[in-house]
């Protein structure tokens, strides 16, 4: 069975794998409500674009789910006002990854629907509950479609070139079950590979500083039975000229309505080094990581994170000292991949088209939305 990021249930709650523990311990943290949530998230006791959001969402249907069996109706604020302010403050945990907003957006249109068809505060909780019940079925069921339409790709590249082998692909952070409410998206397509019989080897990169690929991908990997290799972020180049790779495969935190895509720092360089060994460079992730508000990734806002994750290493809970006292630091915790440099942004509803430089995101999502209506 697929590792669980997050248990949810209406009688026993919410419980999120504490990331920060994985690989020496997997302890599972219940998560109370709407401050909690922020809080793990904000901790980054649970991440990943996708997940984020999940947490967010599950963490507010706790409370809810609580405030509609005791009966709060005559409580100030009502229903709607109170998820409303509680979902504007669940948005400023982190800036980056989309799906937080986009999910938050989604279900404050839910309980505004249902509070002006004449709901009551009960009702409104429930339809809030109910529709963050549906996201969390939704979400593992997309990583299938991302993985599927995903594995496709990177088969059908190498048919083009000849190759009809096993592949070997290379990724960065952690995109796994880990990272979603399960399954994975850049990480789910490796698992769909190797679920074919089609995966030779996945190339982690150990991705500093929070070490995303060391800490968690390489535990999926191996927990799963998947054959992983870990390198640091400056062997890519040499491992493509050395041995070579079929493909790379990354998740997304944010991609822009051209195509531009904002995703764990690294993903750029090695956007870079494919371009340049001829590797294809697919990003893999869901509907709810598109963004076609913004024109380009230069509007995109960048997290950037305390100085001491890049100038300590922690080890058994003590952090040691690795740089020199005074030393300037940049922390950013995302970087901008252009979409000239993307080979296939791949979401769970296929592919979307590539013009010659860039990607026409938000023709996509105007058909996807009509699609869905009709
Ligand atoms: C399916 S996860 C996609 C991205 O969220 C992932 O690649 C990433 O950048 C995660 O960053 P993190 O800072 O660990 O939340």
């Amino acid at each position: 069975m697929v590792l669980e990021s997050l248990r949810f249930s209406r009688v026993g709650g919410l419980e999120v794998l504490d990331q920060l523990l994985v690989p020496t311990e997997k302890k599972y943290i219940p998560v109370k409500g709407s401050e909690d949530a922020w809080r793990v998230v904000r901790s980054m006791q649970v991440r990943g674009a996708p997940l984020l959001a999940m947490v967010s969402a599950l963490g507010l249907a706790v409370e809810a789910l609580e405030r509609a069996e005791k009966g709060s109706e005559k409580e100030a604020p009502g229903a709607l006002q109170w998820l409303k302010e509680r979902m504007t403050y669940l948005k400023t945990s982190r800036p980056t990854a989309v799906n937080l907003f986009n999910t938050m957006d989604a279900l404050q249109e839910v309980v505004e629907h249902a509070a002006a068809s004449g709901s009551s505060d009960k009702q409104i909780y429930y339809r809030y509950v109910e529709a963050a019940e549906r996201m969390l079925e939704e979400d593992v069921q997309a990583n299938k479609a991302i993985a599927d339409a995903g594995a496709d790709a990177i088969l059908a590249a190498m048919k083009a070139k000849g190759r009809e082998g096993q592949a070997r692909v290379m990724t960065i952070c952690n995109t796994g079950a880990l990272a979603t409410a399960g399954w994975g998206t850049a990480l789910g397509v490796l698992r769909t590979l190797h679920a074919r019989g089609r995966l030779e080897r996945a190339f982690c990169l150990e991705t500093r500083p929070y070490n995303q690929g060391a800490r968690l991908t390489a535990f999926e990997l191996v927990e799963d039975g998947l054959p992983g290799t870990l390198i640091c972020d400056s062997m890519a180049a040499a491992l493509m000229q050395c041995f070579g790779v079929d493909a790379c495969v990354v998740g997304a935190d944010r991609v822009v309505a051209n195509g531009d895509t904002a995703n764990k720092i690294g993903t750029y360089s090695l956007a870079v080094l494919s371009r340049h060994h001829g590797v294809p460079f697919y990003v893999a992730a869901p509907l709810t990581t598109l963004d076609v508000k913004l024109k380009d990734g230069s509007e995109i806002p960048i997290e950037e994170r305390p100085d001491e994750e890049l100038c300590s290493l922690k080890l058994d809970g003590k952090s040691f000292r690795i740089a020199a006292p005074g030393i300037g630091v940049w922390n950013p915790a995302f970087d901008v991949t252009p979409a000239s440099l993307i080979s296939g942004l791949v979401t769970d509803h296929g592919l979307i088209p590539k013009r010659s430089q860039d990607f026409d995101v938000t023709s996509f999502v105007s058909n996807k939305k009509r699609k869905t209506k009709s």
